[in-house]
Parts: structure tokens; sequence; C-alpha cells
């Protein structure tokens, strides 16, 4: 059973985590702008002739294709380098799918982050689609796993979604670890929209032993 007075929306403080603001490339300023047009895009009506913006965005699409390292490479640095909380589907900034979420940690470990969903995460009329409820869960669980010093891959994400999570509205997710046995963790979470719970989860993850290394080995070529 997910406790929920721990995962309490208003509870307020704490320090954020996971922002990366160096921006030297400019990647996360050129990210913003591809977010817009997603934003704009999604069920676009648009009161204009589309085809001279088309080929504008074309020329810029391959423009960037032209300059672009390949996906092999770019997979291999995030891993390498350690960027994957940029490249996160949630958190990351240099990732289009990401609103992005920023967490913050509140004293005892719990994460805490605000957000309003667009269109583009819609499912039912108004409401967050399911599969995205569940990613939400997944990061801000992971992330919590994280910050609390163990942390694995998800094996189960049970979630249940107790009422309409609304798009176009703030919402609060919140998430942390609740035990750790060996190689296994637990983590819950919840959303909120003011003070009405939408839905809460909880993962089970498991350190992945030697995997995840053996993964980045390869990843990187040696
Ligand atoms: C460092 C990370 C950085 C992570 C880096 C950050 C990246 C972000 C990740 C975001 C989160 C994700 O999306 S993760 C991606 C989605 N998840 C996955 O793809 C995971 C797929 N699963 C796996 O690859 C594997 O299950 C492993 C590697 C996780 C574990 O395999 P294993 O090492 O063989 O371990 P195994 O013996 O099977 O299980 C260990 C224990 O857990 C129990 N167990 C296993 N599955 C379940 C289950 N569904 N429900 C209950 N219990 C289970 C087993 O009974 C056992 O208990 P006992 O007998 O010991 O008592």
């Amino acid at each position: 059973m997910v406790e929920t007075g721990p995962l309490d929306p208003s509870r307020g403080g704490g320090g954020r985590i996971d922002r990366v603001d160096d921006d030297e490339a400019g990647l996360f300023a050129l990210v913003d702008q591809v977010r817009r047009i997603r934003a704009l895009t999604t069920g676009g009506l648009f009161d204009t002739d589309l085809d001279p913006l088309t080929a504008q965005l074309r020329e810029v699409a391959d423009r960037l294709e032209a300059a672009s390292a390949s996906t092999e490479r770019r997979q291999a640095v995030t891993w390498s380098t350690g960027d994957y909380v940029t490249n996160c589907p949630v958190v990351g900034r240099s990732n289009v799918l990401a609103p992005p979420i920023a967490f913050d940690i509140l004293d005892d470990g719990t994460l805490r982050g605000e957000v309003t969903l667009g269109l583009e995460y819609q499912g039912p009329p108004a409401c967050v689609h399911g599969g995205m409820v569940a990613l939400l869960f997944d990061v801000v669980l992971g992330r919590a796993n994280f910050h609390a010093g163990a942390t694995g891959m998800t094996v189960y994400l049970d979630v249940d979604y107790r009422s309409p999570t609304p798009v176009l509205e703030p919402i609060v997710v919140t998430g942390r670890q609740v035990r750790v046995e060996g190689r296994k963790i637990w983590a819950q979470g919840a959303i909120h929209a003011g003070d009405r719970l939408c839905a809460t989860a909880e993962g089970m993850f498991v350190e992945p032993g030697g995997l995840l290394l053996e993964n980045r080995r390869r990843l990187a070529g040696g």
C-alpha cells in the first residue's frame, strides 16, 4: 500500500537536483524551440499556409542532420560522460520528449516536481495519457533511488489511476525510496492536482550487477 503522507504535494523546501545548466553548445536553447513546435503542432490548427514553414523546417532539419554525430556516437557519449540526466525523457533538457520536469529533494529524500503537461501528453479528453503517468513515476522513483544511494532497473511498476490526471493544469509529482533489501529496492510515488490525488505507484528495482557496465563498455567500442 502506498503511504501518501510523505508524498503530500504541499510540502515545500528542499534543493534542486539533476539540474544541468551548462549549455555551451546551445543545445538546450535549440531544444526549447523544438519543444515549442512540438506543443503547437499537436492537433495543430493554423490560419496560414503551412507549405513555406514546412520547407523552412526541412532546411533546418537537413542542416542539423549534416552537422550531427551518428546516433551510435551520441549514445556512446551519453553513457561515457554520464550525460544521461540531460537525455532522460522526463527531466532531460536535451530530450524533446521531456516536458522537462525539475525535481527538488526534500530533507527526508522525497523528490517533488511541479509541471503542466500540454496536449502532446493527452490521452482521454483533458487527461494525461496513462502511459505518460507511468513514465513520470518510473523516473521520479528511479531518481529518488539514485539520490538515496541505492539504484536499479525497474522490474515492476504498479500504478493505481485513482482520478484523472489533468493536462493544461499544474500537477505535482512526488517519489521516495521506502526499502532496500540486498539488490532489491522499493520506492513509492504520487501525482496530485492541487489536493486531489490522481495516481499512486509502487515500483521494485533490482541492481543489475555487471549488465550496465557491460553495455556501457560495448557502446564505447571496447
Ligand atoms: C544501476 C542502475 C542505473 C540505471 C541508470 C539510469 C537509467 C534510467 C532507467 C530508468 C528506469 C528504466 O527504464 S529501467 C528499464 C526497464 N527495466 C528493464 O529493462 C529491466 C529488465 N530486467 C532485467 O534486465 C533483469 O531482470 C535484471 C538485470 C534487472 C535483474 O536480473 P537478474 O540479475 O537475473 O536478477 P533476478 O535474479 O532475475 O532478480 C533479482 C531478484 O528480484 C526478484 N524479481 C525479479 N523480477 C521481479 C518481479 N517482477 N517481481 C518481483 N520480484 C522480482 C527475483 O525473484 C530475485 O529475488 P531473490 O530471488 O533474489 O529474492
